[in-house]
């Protein structure tokens, strides 16, 4: 179990989350909705350790990791798939996967079976550049890379914003199957409400830095969708 619990989080002084509480439950997808500029991002990155401060706590299971530096709390078994990929154009898809394992618990570094099972692509593929890769491409090694860590709950943040089409449904189910098949828990946000009502158990709804409304995703009515998401 993963638990916000009355966390504010700031950049600098600009303060972005208000009063965040939430349960993300151990082996589930929990989608985090709302609309631009509402704090999602903001939430991923506050889990991580990578706003300036937060007041408030943050637990895993029963570890405080709220004021633990970023390279903990990955040991800890939280991988971050950031918006925008941030993959090393320079380094190669090799190099790229292998930064993930440097946040393994148990020192190895080493591609895991399952990015080789998921990712034939770009096991074939080892020697090129990062930078050379197609949008969909550059997705999947970002997860690849998360996954080097060993994670036992992996953050997704809009995975596939900027995507082809054709390439949206092979990374949809992917997070699938991390999740059905894996077993890893997920926190997957999302503007796609159609993708998050297929993949997540639950649903935590953004305003303003708030969360306003959450629950079982088939509580998710379409009238809270049009009133926190429609623009
Ligand atoms: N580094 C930063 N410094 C100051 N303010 C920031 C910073 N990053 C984001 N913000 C502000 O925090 C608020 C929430 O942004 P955030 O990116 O978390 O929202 P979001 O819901 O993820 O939106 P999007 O869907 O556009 O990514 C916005 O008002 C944004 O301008």
């Amino acid at each position: 179990m993963l638990a916000f619990s009355h966390v504010d989080s700031f950049y600098d002084r600009s303060h972005i989350l208000h009063d965040v509480c939430l349960e993300v439950r151990d082996g589930e997808v929990t989608a985090v909705l709302g609309r631009n500029g509402t704090g999602k991002t903001t939430l991923l990155k506050t889990l991580m350790g990578l706003t300036d401060r937060i007041d408030g706590q943050i637990r895993l299971n029963e570890r405080e990791i709220g004021k633990e530096p970023t390279f903990q709390r990955a040991r800890a078994g939280i991988a971050y798939v950031p918006q925008g990929r941030e993959i090393i154009p320079d380094f190669t898809i090799r190099e790229n996967i292998l930064m993930g394992s440097f946040a393994r618990h148990d020192g190895k570094r080493e591609i895991p079976e399952l990015v080789a099972e998921l990712f034939p692509y770009l096991m074939n593929n080892l020697t090129r550049n990062g930078g050379v890769l197609s949008g969909g491409q550059q997705q999947q090694l970002a997860i690849a890379r998360a996954l080097a860590a060993d994670p036992k709950v992996i953050l997704l943040d809009e995975p596939n914003e900027g995507i082809q089409p054709s390439i949206v449904e092979e990374i949809e189910k992917i997070i699938i199957r991390l999740n059905r098949e894996v077993g890893l828990t997920v926190i997957l946000v999302e503007q796609n409400v159609s993708f998050a009502r297929r993949a997540a158990h639950r649903f935590a709804m953004m305003e303003k830095g708030r969360v306003v409304v959450s629950g079982a995703i088939s509580e998710l009515t379409d009238e809270m969708v049009h009133r926190h998401m429609a623009v």
